[in-house]
């Protein structure tokens, strides 16, 4: 794990003393050569469970040492993701209906019986609200990715479901429906771990899965997590009582006070990816991951060049589409090249290559036919930005006064609960900060100038509310629309100076 040393906000301490979360589960964890210590799973607010410091930490401490077995991978449920999904489906099912009687059921149990009824994934939003609230935003392409993945696991397992029905492998009182399987993929969405360190294979990792994300962490889980896999063998850690394989280790990257939080990076992710993916949306304004994709491709319908491009691409190692992430920042590396290539007329073949050559190896921008292949590009760039800012159905001022407006209504309900809940507090539990953010100030519903959303929308406040579901994706629209504005602005500076310089060597 790798985070920058200052935490994101003031943070919360949490009840050291306070009572064991999930305790079948942790006893299970004990059980199965886990020591939990030194983190302690507590309630954190909009965040659901997380993992707590139980004493001061010095950095470079082991705060988490899964032995191998205890990590769920693909390969152990038998094949690959839909089969993972179908293991937790199953497990789930058996669960539901006091079963035990199925090896997996034995086995992973206590940790699916943790597992989030609603892992709030795009997967559980009102099918009609997905392509009314995305549209316009490049994250449609992202939900349809999603979408699509769990119907095409869905249709692979469907008859594998049937035949393990009919031939009694499954039975009747395990419910294996298209929205049991949905649940399941919702969870390895918000839950997986990829391991580069492993060729990327992707785990469920119990116990490490409570801790939650920051975003000004430096790179984490999901594809990135940085756990090492630990040479050393853990004594005692399989189940027959030998040495296990090895362990993923989780250090701390920095001191903890007890009682604080410990979070990791799911990696660099925008605030829409978080959502789509994960059910929670940071403020995307101060999310250092926020982007907005654009996606450029060749135009197999009206560039009669199409073919050759495609062969001329290939050869440089680069795909006939590319998602670019523009960011407030800068135009990004190679967006320029690779638009001159996609937009550039050459006459004859050979051009199409030498033309690859020159832009893709040595990163400059040739003449061709006396046209600045430069100014080519920034043009293009300045109507695809054009086109993007077009494409949002709202306006920029109903996405500022929405997002404004849930802020609002969150941040109201949130000092009513605070209010509620001191008053119930024991006096010693007062002594401890509250598990969530401090109150950001009400701003007004309707103002157009109204600060972005500060506040993280958590899983629950998004997944039981489609206001504050528009309101997250309104919150990401305003962004997404700033980063397009100022690559807009980036490029109009970069037209005058690159024309400028024509008009320089022109005089020469
Ligand atoms: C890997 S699990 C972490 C444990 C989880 N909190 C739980 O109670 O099971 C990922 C889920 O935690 C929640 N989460 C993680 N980081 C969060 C954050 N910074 N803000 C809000 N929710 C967060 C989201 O619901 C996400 O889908």
């Amino acid at each position: 794990m790798s985070r920058s040393s200052a935490p994101s906000q003031q943070q919360p301490l949490f009840d050291v003393d306070g009572p064991d979360l999930e305790p079948e589960f942790q006893s299970w964890l004990r059980s199965e050569g886990l020591s939990t210590q030194p983190l302690l799973l507590r309630h954190c607010g909009r965040e659901g469970r997380g993992l707590v410091a139980s004493r001061s930490l010095s950095r470079g401490e082991v705060l988490v040492k899964l032995p191998d077995h205890l990590v769920i991978t693909a390969e152990r449920a038998a094949g690959e993701w839909s089969l993972l999904a179908l293991l937790l489906a199953e497990v789930k099912g058996r669960l539901a209906a006091g079963d035990r009687s199925s090896p997996a059921a034995a086995r992973w149990g206590p940790y699916v019986a943790v597992l989030p009824q609603r892992p709030g994934t795009l997967l559980d939003w009102p099918a009609k609200e997905v392509q009314q609230l995305l549209r316009g935003s490049p994250l449609q392409r992202l939900a349809d990715s999603i979408t699509s993945a769990a119907s095409a696991s869905w249709r692979e397992l469907e008859p594998l479901i049937a035949q393990g029905r009919a031939d009694g492998l499954v039975p009747e009182h395990v419910p294996l429906s298209k929205g049991d399987l949905e649940w399941a993929f919702g969870v390895l969405l918000s839950r997986c771990i990829r391991l580069p360190s492993r060729g990327d294979l992707q785990v469920l990792a119990p116990w490490a899965d409570q801790l939650n994300h920051d975003v000004s962490a430096e790179e984490g889980c999901h594809l990135d997590w940085s756990w090492d896999v630990a040479g050393p063998a853990v004594p005692g850690g399989d189940r027959a009582g030998g040495a296990t394989k090895g362990a993923l280790v989780l250090r701390a990257d920095r001191p903890y006070a007890a009682g604080q939080q410990v979070y990791v990076s799911y990696g660099p992710k925008s605030s829409g990816e978080l959502l789509l993916s994960y059910g929670f949306c940071p403020p995307p304004a101060s999310n250092p991951h926020q982007d907005c994709r654009l996606r450029v491709a060749v135009d197999r319908q009206g560039d009669p060049l199409a073919d050759l491009k495609e062969q001329a691409l290939a050869r440089h190692g680069l795909p006939s589409e590319l998602e670019f992430p523009l960011k407030l920042e800068g135009i990004p590396e190679g967006l320029l090249q690779y638009l001159a290539f996609l937009d550039a007329r050459p006459k004859v073949a050979q051009e199409t290559f030498e033309l690859a050559s020159v832009l893709f190896e040595s990163g400059g921008f040739p003449l061709l036919d006396g046209q600045d292949t430069l100014v080519l590009a920034l043009r293009g760039l300045s109507n695809r930005c054009t086109a993007a800012l077009k494409a949002y159905p709202t306006s920029m001022e109903a996405d500022q006064a929405l997002a404004a407006g849930a802020l609002a209504a969150v941040t109201n309900r949130q000092q009513q609960q605070e209010q509620q809940r001191r008053a119930r507090a024991p006096a010693r539990a007062r002594n401890y900060l509250t598990a969530e953010s401090p109150p950001a100030a009400s701003p007004s519903l309707s103002s157009p100038d109204a600060p972005p959303l500060e506040l993280t929308l958590g899983t629950e406040d998004v997944f039981v509310s489609s206001v504050l579901r528009s309101a997250a994706v309104a919150s990401i629209r305003v962004r997404e629309r700033q980063i397009v504005q100022r690559t807009l602005a980036a490029v109009s500076g970069q037209l005058v100076e690159a024309k400028r310089a024509a008009g320089r060597s022109r005089r020469r």
